[in-house]
């Protein structure tokens, strides 16, 4: 009948228009209880959900009888607006909601207010940020580091372990209601609009396993050289608590053991940032400063007012883990992080303020468009920022590092200094990135269950990062409880992603700011040419399927290792050279790798 395309469209805007309020109205009960966890917060967070569940399903319903129309009639864009609101997994029942609201808050709460005390004296009982953070970076002493990495794992793990469980049931419960197999197949449809992600992960990271290994041989050498046969095997697998991070996810942290020439002065940025009493307003600025040369936003004025970036001092049990949030309203944008005054910080820094970037460019989009293309996108761009940040040359440019001079072979040695540091944290992350989702896919296909999650969990950290726990685990452990998304229910694929294609898009930024040389060397500071292109794409949201948005910024449809590996060929040439009389790789069939090393 006549009118039915004008009469979608009303439907669409007064949808839009009431999505926009409900999830402002949801971000701030959130923001309430992240910046200060208490019950009361988490049950106003409970009783809207289950407001919220019943219009989501309404509305779901409604956008599938409009499909059922005469589609024909109906414009690409209402029709995929259409799709993306069916894709909702609300549970039906107001108790199911609420129970599983419960669930996580408590998981929620067991992880952002656990602390570990030292043994006979509760008095100095140690939070996580920045307390732990800081003793698995700078800590050299085997049993320390044991102790930090079992402790944490004792005061998340049990207590979680059985929350989760139940919590699984619920999640699977929402999925199956919905017409979806479980929840890891509607996570992978919609934050990737792809039911087979699975597949085209596994065949990403085959094409970077070789480099990795050749990067986790190099480490092992150096971890033997500092802790002895004794506790790293020259054939086995890396004890998981020496790399410098409680997860063993960014090996960075200990580049002081790991780089190729130690003698070669690349003068540390944290100690430059504290000689030069950076502030974590001026941290905040320098970030911001960067989008801005590239003609990108500066942050809003209730940004600076309203987002919470030190820890509180006031008795608060807080979030630490660091958030970006986007009150959906065109002005409010905040970021939540318990700021401290090093490198690793101001590379957060850049990367959630990537994420407000994107926030402010996408909206002017309907309320259903204001995502990422997918969400390994969201994840890339304030990593894609950093990439340029964290070269020398940028960072001479802040005066955060030294001339490197004009000596060619002392000019060699500083770039496979630096090429080792972004392997560190770039590289050493793709297994982690990739096994977290792949364990839980398999918990909510049931192929893992409570009498085999660390089992499995062990299995996926030996394959996949040739990573073994140091003392002996169990079942009453819940190591994956250890990690803030598995307790915080954060999809994690994501990031596995944004390793990806974050160097995909510096390859075409850089091409765009005319960069010509090693893409290892590119900054694209004040490259307003870069900016305009790299605007063009986030202002897309999720208007379009990923592969659109990835050609308008790259020219390709597809993530591309490629580019991965053409940043780090260097790098690779010195490894291979280096690890010619060692093992790559590591035994596989470590008898009971529960057992511990
Ligand atoms: O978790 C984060 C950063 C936090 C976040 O910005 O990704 C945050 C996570 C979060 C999601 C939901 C509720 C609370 C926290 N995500 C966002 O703020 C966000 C913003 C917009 C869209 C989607 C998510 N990074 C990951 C992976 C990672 C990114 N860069 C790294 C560098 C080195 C090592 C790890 C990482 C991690 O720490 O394991
Ligand atoms: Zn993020």
């Amino acid at each position: 009948d006549a009118g039915v395309e004008e009469k979608a469209e009303a439907w669409l805007k007064d949808y839009n228009t009431k999505l926009a309020v409900r999830s402002g109205i949801a971000c701030n009960l959130n923001w309430n209880y992240e910046t200060n966890i208490s019950n009361a917060n988490a049950k106003k967070i409970e009783n809207n959900q289950v407001e919220q569940a019943e219009w989501n399903r309404k509305k779901a319903q409604e956008a599938r009888e409009w499909l059922k129309k005469k589609t024909s009639k109906f414009s690409e864009d209402t029709l995929r607006q259409f799709k993306l609101i069916t894709m909702d997994a609300s549970l039906r029942d107001d108790a199911d909601v609420r129970r599983m609201s419960y669930l996580l808050s408590q998981m929620e709460s067991i992880y952002d207010k656990g602390k570990v005390c030292r043994p006979h004296s509760e008095a100095s009982c140690l939070p996580l940020e920045p307390d732990l953070v800081n003793l698995m970076m700078t800590s050299r002493d085997y049993d320390e580091l044991l102790w930090a990495w079992k402790s944490w794992r004792d005061v998340t793990g049990p207590p979680i372990r059985d929350l989760y469980r139940e919590f699984v049931v619920f999640q699977n419960k929402a999925a199956k209601e919905n017409g979806f197999a479980d929840m890891g197949e509607f996570w992978r449809i919609s934050n990737f609009e792809d039911k087979n992600l699975d597949k085209i992960v596994d065949g990403l990271f085959d094409q970077v396993k070789p480099l990795y290994q050749q990067l986790h041989a190099y480490v092992r050498r150096k971890l033997i050289n500092q802790y002895g046969e004794k506790y790293v095997s020259p054939t086995g697998p890396i004890p998981a608590h020496l790399l410098g991070n409680m997860w063993a996810q960014q090996w960075d942290l200990i580049l002081d053991l790991l780089q190729p020439y130690p003698n070669v002065p690349s003068v540390d940025v944290t100690s430059a940032l504290k000689k030069q009493n950076y502030t974590v307003q001026k941290m905040f600025k320098t970030a911001e400063a960067f989008f801005c040369s590239l003609g990108m936003d500066n942050m809003t004025k209730e940004f600076w007012e309203k987002s919470m970036v030190v820890k509180p001092t006031d008795g608060r049990e807080v979030q630490c883990h660091a958030s970006a949030e986007d009150f959906h309203n065109a002005s409010d944008y905040r970021i939540k992080m318990c700021t401290e005054i090093d490198y690793d910080n101001l590379y957060v820094i850049h990367h959630e303020m990537g994420h407000v970037q994107y926030y402010m460019q996408y909206s002017h989009q309907p309320d259903i468009y204001r995502n990422g293309a997918n969400a390994g996108f969201h994840e890339a761009v304030g990593d894609t920022i950093a990439l340029s940040v964290a070269t020398p040359e940028h960072l001479h440019k802040l005066k955060l590092l030294d001339d490197i001079g004009d000596d060619k072979e002392l000019r060699e040695k500083q770039d496979l200094n630096f090429l080792m540091k972004m392997a560190l944290q770039k590289l050493a992350f793709l297994p982690f990135g990739l096994l977290i989702d792949k364990w839980r896919w398999d918990v909510f296909r049931g192929h893992t269950n409570a009498s085999n999650y660390n089992q499995k969990w062990w299995d996926l950290r030996l394959r996949y990062q040739g990573i073994a726990p140091p003392v002996p685990r169990s079942e009453l452990d819940f190591d994956p409880g250890a990690k803030f998304h598995v307790p915080a229910n954060v999809p994690y694929i994501r990031y596995f992603v944004s390793f990806l294609i974050q160097f995909q898009f510096q390859r075409a930024l850089c091409d765009a700011a005319g960069h010509t040389g090693p893409i290892h060397h590119c900054d694209i500071y004040q490259s307003t040419a870069a900016g305009e292109k790299l605007k063009k794409m986030l202002s897309l949201g999720s208007s379009r399927p990923w592969p659109d948005a990835m050609e308008v910024l790259t020219g390709q449809r597809e993530i591309d290792p490629s580019a991965i590996l053409e940043y780090f060929k260097p790098l690779q040439d010195f490894l291979v050279k280096e690890n010619k009389n060692e093992i790559i790789g590591w035994e596989e069939n470590s008898e009971d790798l529960m057992a511990g090393l």
